[in-house]
């Protein structure tokens, strides 16, 4: 996008029928800081606030901050457009639908300006810290819920400055104690359970810990000011490709080094905690209410696990994109199934929401062939999102004694898929976090099966339920004796 600094004057005219920032982006104050810009921030969060800067409410700009070094190169894209971006949403027909987005008025490395970043946070107009930093960015171990100091955060223990998010909340936290400044609201924008409580749960293990040396009594400060409303956030935002950037610049006449495309589809449940002053964010779509629970439990289990259903099947079966998965009716099938008899009877009912119509939206969803969501995108960090998404829906399942069959096969999927070969020999471009220690469990001599199950921050006590590992193994059987279209098959009974 070729742009103009903001100061000196605002955007050039922008091709008909893409709107852009109508507000004065030199006048937006900064109320807020994200940390872990990524394609999904862009696509939600930072609309939002676009909007609420359209209605006038000019304290709400976003400093995006990247905390790892691999964000670079997004960063050093953005800024040469002043933060300036294409949201490019893609509708089932096939056509585009673009618009300027004018929320991120700064953004930081981490890397470069440490000091610049920790100043951000504690600066008084930051009423509001949010996060995007993926499932395995809380330091929690998976089969108990419980705190887990990893390495990234007992180096921030150690080190003279914070290197990770929750280091960062920390000290910027510390310095507004010190200030005499209101706290800021937390908001985890990430897919996990609980995600509000999680990220309280972990910066107060943390600052507990640094408690011992510091003696601030910074932990109970926390714990008795700041504020996490857990949230429920949604819409299915692939990585951009080149062929989105030239698609872009040959529909619209607009050229973005980094525009982020999405589906049409737009929610944010919010709880209504603040620690003080609190973004109208109901005027611009956001849905606060008091329990977020049953919402993110719809989404977690029906959307996500649902993905992680079709996708390791699907990439096996010879698939790459979730729309494709879809158009066959055996995996849709497979995924209508799992959501209806495996997922939700796990839910609590979901206020002001038919949950048959969720499901029938979401396979709409999945099935738009315009969003070219890949399946590899869907499949990385894998054991994180088993773990996350689908092995709660199993263990509900075992308790009231319902059925859990596909998901379990989705586990032994995964499993399968993390050898790194598909069922043609062909290599697999695995990514996961826990590679090193998968390997040999799922690749050791005597070629048991069930050793991963022992990987426990993992899977806790349910690699030792004896009807899990029942399963388990019928459905690794399936596998490697049908392949894994054939699997579904047999399972489904079709
Ligand atoms: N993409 C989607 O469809 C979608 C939808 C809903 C929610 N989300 C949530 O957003 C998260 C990010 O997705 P994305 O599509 O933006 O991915 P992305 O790869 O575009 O961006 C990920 C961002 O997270 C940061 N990050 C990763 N690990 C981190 C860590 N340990 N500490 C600090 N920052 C870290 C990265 O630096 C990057 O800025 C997901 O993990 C998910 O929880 C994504
Ligand atoms: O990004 P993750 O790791 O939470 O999970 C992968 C996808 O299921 C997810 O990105 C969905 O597309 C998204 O949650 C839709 O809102």
């Amino acid at each position: 996008m070729t742009t103009t600094p903001r100061s000196e004057s605002p955007l050039p005219a922008l091709p008909a029928g893409v709107p852009g920032p109508a507000y004065d982006r030199a006048a937006v104050g900064r109320g807020v800081v994200h940390l872990g810009v990524g394609g999904f921030h862009r696509s939600h969060q930072a609309v939002y606030f676009d909007r609420l800067l359209g209605l006038g409410h000019a304290d709400w700009g976003i400093t995006g901050v990247g905390v790892l070094a691999a964000d670079r190169p997004l960063h050093t894209a953005l800024r040469t457009q002043d933060g300036l971006y294409t949201l490019v949403l893609k509708h089932a027909d096939g056509s585009i639908e673009a618009s300027v987005v004018g929320s991120l008025v700064r953004l930081l490395l981490l890397d470069d300006d440490p000091e610049a970043v920790l100043a951000a946070m504690a600066a008084p107009s930051t009423r509001l810290v949010s996060m995007t930093i993926t499932e395995g960015g809380y330091s929690t171990d998976k089969s108990t819920g419980r705190f887990r100091l990893d390495d990234a955060l007992a180096a921030d223990l150690a080190g003279p400055r914070p290197r990770t998010a929750f280091g960062l909340l920390a000290e910027a936290l510390r310095r507004r104690r010190a200030a005499g400044t209101p706290p800021f609201t937390v908001v985890s924008c990430d897919n996990v359970e609980s995600n509000g409580d999680l990220t309280r749960q972990t910066l107060l293990e943390f600052t507990r810990l640094q408690e011992a040396h510091t003696g601030d009594g910074l932990a109970d400060w926390i714990a008795a000011s700041v504020a996490f409303p857990n949230s429920m956030v949604d819409r299915i935002t692939p990585a951009t490709t080149d062929e989105d950037r030239r698609r872009l610049t040959a529909e619209t006449g607009v050229t973005d080094r980094w525009p982020v495309v999405a589906e049409p589809y737009l929610q944010w449940v919010l709880e209504d905690r603040f620690s003080d002053a609190r973004p109208p964010l109901a005027d611009v779509g956001v849905q606060l209410v008091e329990d977020v629970r049953p919402y993110e439990l719809m989404k977690l289990r029906l959307l996500n696990a649902g993905h992680q259903v079709m996708s390791y099947l699907g990439y096996l079966a010879g698939y790459r994109r979730v729309d494709e998965v879809m158009a066959d009716p055996l995996f849709e099938q497979l995924v209508e199934r799992y959501m209806r008899l495996e997922a939700t009877p796990t839910l609590p009912p979901v206020p002001d929401t038919d949950l048959a119509g969720y499901r029938r939206t979401l396979l709409e969803r999945f099935a738009n062939p315009a969003v070219s969501d890949t399946l590899l995108r869907n499949c990385a960090e894998g054991s994180e999102r088993i773990a996350t998404f689908v092995l709660p829906v199993i263990r509900a399942q075992l308790a009231a004694g319902g059925p859990c069959d596909l998901a379990v096969l989705a586990v032994a999927a995964w499993a399968r898929y993390a050898v790194g070969t598909d069922e043609d020999g062909r290599p697999i471009p695995v990514v996961d976090a826990r590679l090193d220690r998968l390997v040999p469990l799922l690749r050791g001599p005597d070629g048991d099966p069930l050793a991963v199950l022992g990987l426990e921050e993992v899977f806790g006590d349910l690699g030792a339920d004896e009807r899990f590992r029942q399963a388990y193994v019928r459905a690794a059987g399936l596998l490697h004796r049908r392949g894994a279209r054939r699997a579904v098959a047999e399972l489904l009974g079709a």
